[in-house]
């Protein structure tokens, strides 16, 4: 359609040229020549001037630097990595790095041709083709014919070219309506492809814990390149797909047709200037790709600052947080606003040079067609100007194709942007944990192949470091542990704050790997983990027993729940009515607002009652409730057979387990292990 207004606009051109031409004469052309080139010459001085502006140091990151340090917002360093100069041959490397990173990235989408990601793009590559077809066909009717028919002022020749005219406009607004829905759904389809690739890794192995948690590949924000960035980088994608085949066909098939009436040499001069002229205006513009990243990092730290505020809502609204986290808030928008503004700034140094390689390559084009008619002295005068008009213009597209072309490689710095960071993404997602000695893994192997036929945890020759993302020396958290716990052996840990007892039950979760020696766990569902904070998922209340089954509802299920909740105490929660009779349905936008800190405890020990595991890792998991209701709890646990692994500050806890493994938690890794007989009386 674009097409369509562009010919159009172009007619009204002519028009009004032609208009001015025949009313006022030469002279007044004349004059308002000599306005136009001195308004011209102003607007090019003042374009020079601003382009020294932007380009010039002083005015560059030190300005922005103290201006920002006066707002305590002093500029992320990776700016002023950016704002370095980059050598060509550095460049060079980072083009050859790119186009392997988005070759790989859009065979994610699309492997094979006949992929659906294939299909689409061949299906666009059609219509593309079509589009250039109707352009070139359009621009040789309105300039050859158009112009013939009003030079020689025949009205036949007139009402075939509005015939024609309206004929090729109808297929170009098919053709371009087409065009359009094509590049959304290819967006649509890249970016579908890479989120489902990027959540299977993402959820496979803990690696949203290792990312997240540990920092594993200081990626900073994860959720920003998965929500954001591979949206973004999508859109791009098939947005350059349609825009660079365009000025390529319309290149070719322009020149072939200007060259019927030129020859091949002309244009083969002009587009061998156009080239070096566009490298060389090429070298001038700033490098977009990495000026994309920066700003998605920045942005993905300015919406992880508002998540968290509404994840610990309450907790901020208790301890009049507010001031506080506005300070926060603010100084992550002004840091992101005060790098998009000077972004800005260059982007509009970017825009000159754009702006510089086009029309310069219309003008030089434009000379190269005049010189011919301007020599061709004995055709008549109509032909001539029939010819003429549509050889220009033609060329002109020519031309301007051969400008767009050039300029793609900008459009190219900007996706290289999203590539590198989606790419990155994905290169932390896919690296496996750092690979232990083969000692350690063969301890590692021996161990689990026990636990398995055991049936137990066994835990041999541990030792635990806090880990050290920064490279700091780490502490030591336990070391050379033995222990194994067959089922019936009930364990407590306990310990100072802060001694390691998590950290045990991080390792045996294989959160965290080991610095020495090896654990085994039973596998699959024997084993159920009870956290220190209780996780609630988004769903219904039935949602929050079976986590993390998902099992259909059925009647003898949702009985079961329903028995779990009520030995929990938690009954007041099921919400009966007539097409839930248990009430199990019950939804909320979000449990953690709904659910005191004592009632998420016992959903976790419903959760429990409901899998009844072999094992249970137990993490401080009735801090919050009584000490009456907590022996209750314990004591239903017990009697449903599982074996408890528990982590308790409260020594009341004791007459539950067995054996007590006493963290010292002084840096040296020294533990105590010993036997409770005494306190089972009970049981
Ligand atoms: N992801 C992490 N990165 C670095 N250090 C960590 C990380 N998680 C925990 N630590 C550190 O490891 C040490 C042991 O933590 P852990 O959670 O095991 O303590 P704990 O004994 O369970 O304490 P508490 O009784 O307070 O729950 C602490 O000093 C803690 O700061």
């Amino acid at each position: 359609m674009s097409d369509a207004v562009s010919l159009l606009e172009g007619l009204g051109l002519v028009g009004t040229a032609l208009r001015r031409h025949s009313s006022s004469g030469i002279s007044s052309t004349a004059r308002s020549l000599q306005k136009d080139s001195a308004f011209c010459l102003f607007l090019g001085l003042s374009t020079l001037g601003f382009f020294h502006r932007t380009s010039s140091e002083s005015l560059s990151l030190k300005k922005l630097r103290s201006q920002l340090a006066l707002q305590g917002n002093p500029l992320p360093r990776a700016a002023s990595k950016n704002h370095k100069a980059t050598s060509s041959r550095q460049k060079k490397i980072d083009s050859q790095q790119f186009w392997k990173e988005l070759q790989w990235l859009l065979g994610v989408a699309a492997p094979t041709a006949t992929s659906k990601g294939g299909q689409l793009m061949a299906a666009q590559f059609v219509l593309l083709v079509m589009r250039t077809m109707i352009t070139v066909r359009c621009t040789k009717l309105n300039t050859y014919f158009l112009t013939r028919a009003i030079s020689k002022a025949s009205w036949s020749d007139w009402t075939k070219w509005v015939y024609s005219f309206t004929g090729w406009m109808a297929a170009s607004t098919v053709v371009n309506s087409g065009l359009r829905y094509m590049e959304s759904v290819i967006a649509l389809e890249l970016r579908q492809k890479l989120t489902e690739r990027a959540h299977r890794k993402y959820l496979l192995n803990n690696a949203f814990y290792r990312l997240a948690v540990l920092r594993h590949g200081n990626l900073g924000t994860v959720d920003q390149r998965i929500v954001s960035d591979i949206d973004a980088f999508s859109r791009e994608a098939a947005s350059l797909y349609g825009h660079s085949f365009k000025p390529i066909l319309e290149f070719f098939l322009s020149l072939h047709e200007a060259s019927k009436e030129l020859g091949m040499g002309r244009p083969i001069a002009l587009f061998a200037s156009q080239f070096f002229i566009g490298a060389t205006l090429r070298g001038l513009t700033p490098s977009l790709g990495k000026m994309v990243a920066l700003e998605q990092e920045l942005e993905g730290n300015f919406r992880s600052g508002h998540s968290r505020l509404i994840a610990s809502a309450e907790e901020v609204a208790f301890l009049k947080g507010s001031e506080a986290e506005r300070a926060l808030l603010d100084e992550s928008l002004h840091r992101l606003i005060g790098t998009q503004r000077w972004h800005a700034l260059k982007r509009i140094r970017k825009s000159i040079v754009d702006n510089i390689t086009k029309f310069q390559g219309l003008l030089i084009g434009g000379c190269f067609v005049h010189v011919p008619f301007l020599a061709r002295k004995s055709a008549e005068a109509a032909e001539r100007i029939s010819d003429f008009r549509a050889t220009e213009e033609l060329m002109l597209r020519c031309g301007s194709a051969f400008s767009e072309i050039m300029l793609l490689g900008k459009s190219l710095d900007e996706l290289a942007g999203y590539t590198s960071r989606i790419v990155e993404m994905f290169r932390a997602l896919e690296t496996p944990p750092p690979a232990r000695d083969a000692a350690s893994l063969a301890l590692a192997t021996r161990t689990a192949n026990e636990a398995k036929t055991k049936d137990a945890i066994v835990i041999t020759n541990l030792t635990v470091h806090q880990p050290s993302p920064d490279g700091t020396e780490p502490r030591v958290l336990i070391t050379g542990l033995n222990l194994t716990v067959p089922k019936g052996r009930h364990v407590i840990v306990t310990g100072p704050n802060g001694c390691g007892k998590t950290s045990l039950f991080r390792v045996l979760a294989g959160l965290w790997l080991p610095v020495e020696g090896a654990v085994a766990v039973p596998a699959g569902k024997r084993m159920l983990w009870l956290p220190q904070s209780s996780y609630l998922v988004t769903g219904t209340l039935r949602d929050q027993v079976t986590y993390p089954d998902r099992p259909t509802s059925s009647r003898s299920t949702d009985e079961k729940i329903a028995d779990c909740l009520e030995k929990v105490g938690l009954k007041k929660l099921c919400k009966p009515s007539s097409d839930d009779a248990l009430g199990l349905g019950v939804r909320h936008h979000d449990w953690n607002d709904v659910l005191s800190g004592g009632e998420k405890q016992r959903v976790s020990f419903a959760r429990l009652l409901y899998h009844k595991p072999e094992y249970a890792i137990l993490d401080e998991a009735t801090a919050a409730i009584n000490p009456e209701e907590e022996s209750k709890l314990y004591e239903m646990v017990l009697g449903v057979g599982t074996t408890v692994f528990s982590i308790a500050h409260r020594l009341e806890l004791r007459k539950f387990h067995t054996t007590e493994l006493h963290v010292v938690g002084d840096g040296s890794g020294t533990f105590k292990l010993s036997e409770l007989r005494n306190t089972l009386d009970w049981m």
